[in-house]
């Protein structure tokens, strides 16, 4: 178990295709017992493979909004006609089991957990340049030619708001990987270096 110092959830955002899931997977491959994805709700049905309470919580619109008119989010969006939020209750389960929770959350969401009072530690994932971003987005093979657009320009928005002095605790650019994932590790531990 890596020494923790600091429970608060981190917060990582950043353009999509910048690295943030590499980078967090490898974290949670090195140190399987400190770290957990903090798992979100939404009100979209369940894609072949995903289970409830592991890839979301599956949840009906009803149940959604009864559970933000309670404040029960420390953030939610709507993307399409779906609905997406993580939970306070989650992530407060998911810290009492002793890990520290991840939170991979897009700039609104990060705005509003930021407003919420939530403490967290935030940081931001940035590209080497926007070249290299699209060039990653158009690597992973995942995206439509439509939805690369989208997401570039989405990535512009996102780099502009990385810029307002103090919103992140910490801005890694993911250029060299291993260089990067040192960054994120250091950052995560908090204090000396851990064994793993
Ligand atoms: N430092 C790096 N150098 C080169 N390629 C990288 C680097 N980091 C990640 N990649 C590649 O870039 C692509 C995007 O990475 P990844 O899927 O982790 O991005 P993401 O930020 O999690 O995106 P999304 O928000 O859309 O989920 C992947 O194909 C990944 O292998």
């Amino acid at each position: 178990m890596a020494p923790v110092r600091d429970s608060r959830p981190i917060v990582i955002s950043g353009p999509s295709g910048v690295g943030k899931g590499t980078l967090y997977k490898l974290l949670f491959q090195r140190y399987p017992d400190a770290f957990t994805l903090s798992v979100s709700h939404t009100t979209r049905g369940p894609r072949p493979g995903e289970q409830h309470g592991v890839d979301y919580h599956f949840v009906t619109k009803d149940a959604f909004l009864e559970l933000k008119a309670n404040d029960g989010f420390v953030e939610n969006a709507q993307f399409g006609d779906n609905l997406y939020g993580t939970s306070k209750a989650t992530i407060e389960e998911q810290s009492a089991k002793g890990k520290t929770v991840v939170l991979d959350i897009e700039v609104e969401g990060v705005k509003q957990i930021k407003a919420s009072g939530f403490p967290a530690r935030y940081v931001f994932i940035a590209p080497p340049s926007e070249e290299e971003l699209e060039r990653r987005l158009r690597g992973r093979g995942t995206e439509t030619e439509g939805s690369i657009q989208k997401r570039l320009e989405r990535a512009k928005v996102e780099l502009e708001y990385a810029k307002v002095p103090g919103v992140h605790d910490r801005i890694i650019v993911n250029n060299d990987l291993e260089t990067a994932y040192k960054e994120l590790e250091e950052f995560v531990l908090v204090g000396p270096a851990a064994s793993a």
